[in-house]
């Protein structure tokens, strides 16, 4: 598949981002060019909003697993593309418009032409939250076309179109999604002292949060907390009697996980007697880290040496991925693709360069026959 329509298909599913479980209009679109050209060798199942392709190997004796995210974010789009969001409020944020045009691409090359072994294209749902792949892993289609091996591709906007990056071992965080409820008294705004003021709890418990990692923790173990939504109260000239923040927590291993999920119950202990308010803390869905096999990133290292791609040896990253997960039960490995953006991650300008459609392909083309002509890794 060329550039021209790697970019075409790329717009499209740029322009209607949908959030987790709810990617009906992905879905859709994924299927009818799966279909389109899908042949004999090729089988289609659904799960969810979730698709999973088999493409029959020439001789296979096992079955490779590649998997994409199909989720958007709910972000108010600003990079002022003309084919942006046609869904306000929701944007690919994270590349995952990239991650399927990317597997599309590698798709069609397969069924063109075949490798030897089977190979499994997972079409996931969710990656955002609350998480699609464990689920998806549990279900029947899974358990029937459970792969060998897997690997995986997110883009990376601090490398340059050109390069991929990857490591042995941790790639990604343990996260865990925060949610905490405060309930206080609410009043008028020039009674304060017959209210319980849940705005100025919560702003407090943001600050006090950051402790925990720079005075509870042994520095040694890395950690974040980030809280990127806060709501509280109805109107400027009344007390809020309620709160709500939202956020994430990661980490490096998942015993200072329970850690710090135990220090910010503690937290919220204190702060309940202090502003004399009822705090409830939930902990929405969980992630397992990103765990490379050694073996795999030795091979994807060959790989692009092979094709001319400048690998870079990457560090870990605070970035979370259901996808670990699969890496946890199946044998394989996740990299990043550079795609030169100034503007990152989950940010409304983010703007990566389509040339990086084309490595994805290739670089998924090539290791998918590297894993396939050396046959199975034990
Ligand atoms: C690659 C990436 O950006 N993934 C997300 C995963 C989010 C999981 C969950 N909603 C959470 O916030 O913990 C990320 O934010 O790292």
């Amino acid at each position: 598949m060329d550039l021209a329509e790697l970019r075409k298909i790329r717009r499209e599913l740029h322009q209607i981002p949908e959030l987790g479980f709810q990617e009906f209009k992905t879905h859709e679109y994924l299927l009818h060019y799966i279909h389109s050209i899908a042949n004999d060798h090729v089988e289609v199942k659904t799960w969810k909003t979730g698709i999973l392709v088999k493409v029959s190997g020439t001789k296979s004796k096992q079955l490779i697993g590649f998997r994409t995210d199909i989720d958007g974010l709910p972000i108010f789009e600003e990079t002022g593309y003309d084919f942006a969001s046609k869904h306000p409020g929701n944007m690919h944020a994270c590349g995952h418009d990239f991650h399927m045009t990317i597997a599309l691409g590698a798709l069609k090359s397969v069924i063109e032409h075949r490798i030897t072994d089977d190979v499994l294209f997972i079409f996931q749902p969710a990656e955002e939250g609350p998480g699609g792949a464990l689920p998806l892993m549990l279900s029947d289609v899974f358990l029937e076309w459970y792969p060998d091996c897997i690997f995986a591709l997110h883009i990376a906007p601090e490398y340059p179109v050109g390069t991929v990056a990857s490591k042995t071992g941790l790639l990604f965080a343990n996260t865990s999604e925060l949610f905490i409820n405060f309930k206080g008294k609410g009043g008028h705004a020039a009674y304060p002292h017959l209210s319980k003021d849940m705005a100025v709890a919560a702003g407090a418990f943001i600050s006090h949060v950051q402790g925990i990692i720079a005075r509870n923790l042994n520095p040694l173990d890395s950690a974040v907390i980030t809280i990127g939504k806060m709501t509280s109260g109805h109107v400027q000239n009344a007390i809020a009697e309620t709160a709500r923040l939202e956020g994430t927590i990661r980490t490096l291993n998942p015993v200072v996980m329970s850690q710090v999920k135990e220090l910010l119950q503690r937290l919220a202990k204190g702060f309940e007697i202090m502003h004399d308010c009822h705090i409830k803390l939930d902990y929405g869905s969980s992630y397992y880290q990103v765990y490379n096999d050694e073996q795999f990133v030795q091979r994807f290292k060959h790989v692009t040496k092979k094709i001319g791609i400048h690998y870079a040896e990457a560090k870990e990253a605070m970035t979370g991925e259901d996808f670990g997960f699969m890496l946890k039960d199946i044998p394989g490995f996740m990299f990043w693709l550079g795609v030169n953006s100034s503007y990152g991650l989950h940010h409304a300008k983010l703007k990566p360069r389509e040339e990086a459609l084309e490595v994805g392909v290739n670089t998924v083309i090539h290791m998918l026959r590297e894993l396939s002509m050396e046959g199975k890794i034990s």
